[in-house]
């Protein structure tokens, strides 16, 4: 799905601006990250491109049409919505939350049906979290739960992913399968838009990335472009170094300097 954001600017009711004037456009197979400090606006812009927030100005526009003339219905049909910390109310199975995936495309009174089950059972297979089928979603592990999420958003077959710091709760390596994940579904067609707070998920995972701060996008291209030592400081007041990773000239890494680095002038060499 192509998703154009074209000036957006969101405020909270009674609140200053949350972000002004942000645009930018996704593709299909991309991969985006958002960066950004904590409370800088990451997970508002998520809800306003599902449409859960309206713009104060502006326009999001998915394959050209007004995101803002959508009903939520065709929005929950096309677009996924992983929030943070999601916590269901009810004791669903695993294999029930993969169902939920199905919802927007049942009919109104509709209970899903064999092909439903069957996208549900592949979509949790495909995660490997096919054996906690029957399990209680609120007794299983963060990290189990945030992959039988992902699940019912394959199941849901959404062409557009919104997830918001989808890899908190993993251990690092469920957290490098999961964005590898990702990286398959958006070369499948999928566009994929994450929040992180670890630089290194821009440069391991993604095509575009961008850092909001201030209300706007300090940067706005691809990781390598973005994910600088000088915007990093920038964005987070931490001294860092980008370094080459020997195996693959085409891969970075970002590794925090000690404290004191920040007032002292860098090392020519
Ligand atoms: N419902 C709300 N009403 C008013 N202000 C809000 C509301 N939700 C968030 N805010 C404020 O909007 C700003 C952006 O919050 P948001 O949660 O989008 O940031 P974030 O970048 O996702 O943060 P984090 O990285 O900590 O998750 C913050 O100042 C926050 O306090």
């Amino acid at each position: 799905m192509k998703l154009q954001v074209r000036d957006a600017t969101f405020a909270y009711p009674g609140s200053r601006e949350v972000f002004r004037g942000l645009s930018f456009d996704m593709t299909p197979n991309e991969v985006f990250c958002l960066l950004g400090p904590n409370g800088t606006g990451k997970s508002t812009l998520l809800q306003c491109l599902d449409g859960l927030l309206p713009l104060a100005s502006g326009k999001i526009l998915l394959d050209g049409q007004d995101l803002s003339r959508w009903g939520r219905r065709e929005i929950a049909r096309r677009v996924a919505f992983i929030p943070q910390n999601h916590v269901p109310v009810f004791p669903f199975t695993a294999l029930e939350v993969a169902l939920l995936g199905r919802t927007p495309h049942l009919g109104i009174f509709g209970s899903p049906g064999k092909r439903d089950q069957h996208l549900a059972e592949e979509a949790l297979d495909r995660l490997g979290v096919l054996p906690l089928r029957d399990r209680p979603y609120t007794d299983i592990s963060g990290g189990e739960r945030q992959l039988v999420l992902l699940a019912s958003v394959l199941a849901q077959q959404a062409e557009l992913l919104l997830l918001d710091e989808p890899t908190a709760h993993l251990d690092f390596g469920n957290q490098t399968r999961f964005l590898r994940t990702l990286g398959t579904l958006a070369r499948e067609g999928l566009s994929v838009l994450l929040t992180s707070h670890v630089p290194d998920h821009a440069l391991s995972s993604a095509s575009t990335a961008a850092i909001l701060k201030d209300g706007r996008f300090l940067r706005c291209g691809t990781p390598s472009e973005v994910v600088t030592e000088s915007l990093i400081r920038e964005a987070y007041g931490v001294a860092v170094r980008v370094l080459e990773v020997p195996e693959n000239p085409d891969m970075r890494t970002c590794v925090p300097l000690p404290e004191e680095t920040l007032t002292k002038p860098r090392p020519r060499h």
